[in-house]
């Protein structure tokens, strides 16, 4: 067995506890040994003197190979967004531009302190391919798009997302998980949902999807059917314990209800919903309910980075204005969404540092004028720490970033290459 030991620094436990400890590491079975002191010596060591060891944070919802349109179209609404800037730019993207986009997300990921992932994109195998390189875990799925595409288009996309969801279940050493993800309840027509959710529960492959984002996607919803977009997924056997949806900012109190009653996880994108103007999502009622709520960033295109401490404190800040309330969605609270409440979405056991978890971890460097003073390091974490603060980033037991180098890949090749295909890209699309 060889081990790593993240040495002499502060540690925060599950409970949001932070006690001076080492955290032990099995680096062959990528799951932590121990934490405490006077620990075994191991055969790698970390340096956390002065620094906070952390679960890695899971980002629950993204689009990671969008990366290299960030920046090349703001300012507009979900629906004009995608239709008259995003889609046709997508259009253009080659399975190249893809593995390029993700190597960036991957690095951005890597450099804040993101150790897992949940993606819906095209061109899946290149992702896959990517993230084993990197060496971050992920769940990731094929996104299916039915409305603008004829019976046959419509039928190869809904294939492709099974398809890929089966092949690459367990790639990477385990490391990627798969799921079926249809974009969303208004993009993928009913009767392609209804054969498909029947396959993929036959194999048991867990669904993901876009849910109640806009107005614009539950108006029509409501109008057509007569009851609410949830209501409509739940009578469709999209929701199960295994499955979870994006954003669900629109959700009324039956919607909530069966949320909870589902164990269905609802992954929260604060900084994506305001910047689309989308709407409030009634975080902390959805929390009271007992719902599972993890946190993501969604794509870089909506964001406009993939640095997951922004989304903690966009979350925090956000959930108490929706809620009218300044105790509502605690510091404590989006710390515990970031790590545990995403990692349990997505059906990882990481997201806290304790014996057995994964070896999912980010350390952070205290050293830093915005950290200062300790009086409470969670709330450093959810109001005050940045992606940049990070020191070290360890996923599945292998150092990804040590003293801020990315061990795994060639930090300037990446970014040499996200910017030329990015201008060729923009400009095929133009
Ligand atoms: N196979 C599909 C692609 C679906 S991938 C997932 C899609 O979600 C899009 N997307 C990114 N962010 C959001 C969001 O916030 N809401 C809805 N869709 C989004 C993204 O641009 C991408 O087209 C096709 O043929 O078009
Ligand atoms: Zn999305």
């Amino acid at each position: 067995m060889s081990t790593l030991l993240i040495a002499d620094g502060q540690v925060l436990l599950p409970e949001m506890e932070v006690v001076e400890a080492d955290v032990l590491v099995d680096a062959d079975e990528g799951t932590i040994l121990a934490v405490g002191s006077d620990l075994a010596t191991a055969d790698e060591t970390l340096d956390a003197s002065g620094g906070l060891v952390m679960p890695g944070l899971v980002n629950a919802h993204c689009h990671v190979a969008m990366t290299l349109l960030r920046g090349y179209a703001d300012d507009k609404e979900l629906d004009a967004w995608l239709q008259e800037d995003i889609w046709p730019a997508e259009a253009e993207l080659t399975s190249e531009d893809v593995h390029v986009g993700a190597e960036l997300g991957l690095l951005e990921m890597i450099k804040s302190g993101t150790t897992a992932f949940a993606d819906m994109y095209f061109e899946v195998p290149e992702i896959v391919d990517a993230v084993d390189d990197a060496g971050l875990r992920a769940r990731v799925g094929h996104g299916v798009v039915t409305v603008v595409k004829d019976d046959e288009g419509a039928r190869a996309d809904v294939d492709e997302s099974l398809s890929v969801a089966r092949e690459y279940d367990g790639a990477a050493d385990g490391r990627i998980r798969t799921a079926y993800m249809p974009h969303s309840l208004t993009t993928v027509g009913e009767e392609y949902l209804r054969e498909s959710v029947a396959e993929a529960r036959e194999d048991g492959i867990p669904i993901h999807f876009h849910a109640n984002e806009t107005t614009d996607e539950v108006d029509p919803i409501v109008d057509e059917r007569g009851e609410r977009p949830l209501e409509y997924a739940d009578e469709l056997g999209l929701l199960t314990s295994s499955d979870f949806v994006a954003h669900g900012v629109h959700v009324d109190e039956t919607e909530i209800d069966l949320l909870a009653s589902r164990g269905t996880g609802v992954v929260h994108c604060p900084a994506s919903n305001m910047k689309l103007a989308s709407g409030m999502a009634p975080v902390q009622r959805l929390l009271d309910a007992g719902v599972t709520v993890g946190i993501g960033t969604d794509g870089a295109a909506s964001n406009n980075d993939l640095d997951m401490f922004d989304e903690l404190r966009d979350a925090a800040m956000l959930g108490k204005l929706a809620a009218d309330d300044a105790s509502a969605v605690s510091a404590e609270t989006v710390v515990e969404l970031a790590t545990k409440g995403s990692a349990d979405a997505l059906g990882f056991e990481s997201g806290v540092v304790e014996p057995g978890a994964n070896a999912d971890l980010a350390v952070l460097d205290l050293d830093a004028p915005h950290l200062t003073p300790p009086h409470d390091l969670v709330s450093h974490l959810a109001y005050a720490a940045r992606g940049s603060d990070v020191r070290h980033t360890v996923c599945d037991g292998q150092v990804l970033m040590r003293d801020r180098e990315v061990l795994t890949m060639d930090e300037s090749a990446v970014l040499e290459r996200a910017r030329q295909y990015a201008a060729d890209l923009a400009e095929r699309a133009a």
